[in-house]
């Protein structure tokens, strides 16, 4: 992999210190494809091959961020990754003025007149939108509903007109950036989280195609479960149908979401337990990986949970693990 590589299921960004800000997005061998993935990047890459900017819309944990890093890969542009922020301004997102620079010049050819000339010029660094639209990259604005609407209005004039307009670089005669034609732009947000977000603004959702993801097919969510921890599938199914049991609670406060899942899956593959009836380590894991999305966290909701586990595991689990030749 070369230098700020990742695959796609990776979105920590790692600056190099020759001061690359890009990522190189790769498909992963944890990746997994299955017809439901397929379908929403085909679809995804219809819109932005069209012009038109994606936006992930779905509660946390159905895969906004990895299809995200997955159909950027597809595109095969440097990325810039840009994770929202409420204490984002715009010039976070553009790029701002960095000091001055002063050029004195003094002309003493002839030796009786001395001529002085002072040049002040304002220095500016890009930010990592405008390095985007001026080279043509892939913009993957994650949770772009953390930053303020004032923050995010520059989009409005790059996503309809295809122009960064650039106050801080008027002086210099490069006000309006003109936006490379290669510059495509994916957004994701969770409508449902309310802490920390912020009303988007109607004229930025309305330059966009937004395509809404809910909790993954099973085929799928089974397939990630086992790609993460190595699992057999029949286990990994068992597992993913106790959470997907979980995610159905009457008013649940919290809902548990493949990384759940994976979590349960990776404990007993590493552990070397396993998804049956009769194993109370498996139990046990599933009620504290499982236990705070129940409606009560009082030690009387806990028992009704774990009663409520020790059902599901009884129907859904065999009672052994099977061996491998069964
Ligand atoms: N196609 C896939 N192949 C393998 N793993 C996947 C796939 N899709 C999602 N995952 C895994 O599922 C988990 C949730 O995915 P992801 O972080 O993309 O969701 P999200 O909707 O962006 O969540 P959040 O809103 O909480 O940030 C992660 O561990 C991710 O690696």
């Amino acid at each position: 992999m070369g230098s700020n590589t990742v695959s796609t299921l990776v979105t920590a960004i790692k600056s190099e210190p020759s001061g690359d800000d890009h990522l190189y997005p790769e498909a992963s061998e944890e990746f997994v494809q299955t017809p439901y993935i397929r379908e929403i990047t085909e679809r995804a890459l219809a819109y932005l091959n069209a012009g038109c900017p994606v936006h992930f819309a779905g509660p946390a944990g159905t895969g906004k961020t990895t299809l995200a890093f997955h159909i950027a890969a597809q595109l095969r542009r440097p990325v810039m990754l840009i994770h929202g922020n409420h204490e984002f301004s715009s010039s976070d997102l553009i790029g701002k003025e960095s000091g001055y620079r002063k050029n004195r010049l003094v002309d003493n050819f002839i030796h009786s007149v001395l001529r002085e000339e002072e040049e002040l010029k304002s220095l500016w660094v890009d930010n990592r939108l405008t390095t985007c639209c001026r080279n043509g990259d892939t913009l993957i604005y994650d949770e772009f509903n953390r930053s303020t609407a004032e923050a995010n209005n520059v989009l409005l004039s790059i996503l309809e007109e295809g122009i960064l307009n650039l106050p801080g670089l008027r002086a210099m005669g490069e006000g309006y950036l003109e936006v490379n034609p290669n510059f495509k732009a994916i957004f994701t947000s969770n409508p449902q989280e309310y802490a920390g977000t912020h009303a988007t603004q109607d004229a930025l959702i309305d330059r966009m195609v937004t395509i809404k993801l809910d909790y993954p097919d099973r085929d799928t969510e089974v397939r990630v479960a086992v790609a993460k921890s190595g699992i057999a599938p029949e286990e990994a199914g068992c597992i993913v149908d106790i959470v997907a049991d979980f995610r159905r609670l009457k008013n649940n406060k919290r809902i548990p979401t493949v990384r759940a899942s994976i979590a349960i899956a990776r404990i007993l593959a590493l552990k070397g337990e396993h998804a049956c009836r009769g194993n109370a380590f498996f139990h046990r894991a599933c009620l504290d990986v499982l236990c705070m999305y129940g409606t009560e966290e009082s030690a009387a909701g806990q028992v009704t949970l774990s009663k409520r586990l020790e059902k599901l595991i009884a129907r859904i689990c065999p009672a052994e693990k099977k061996s491998p030749a069964a």
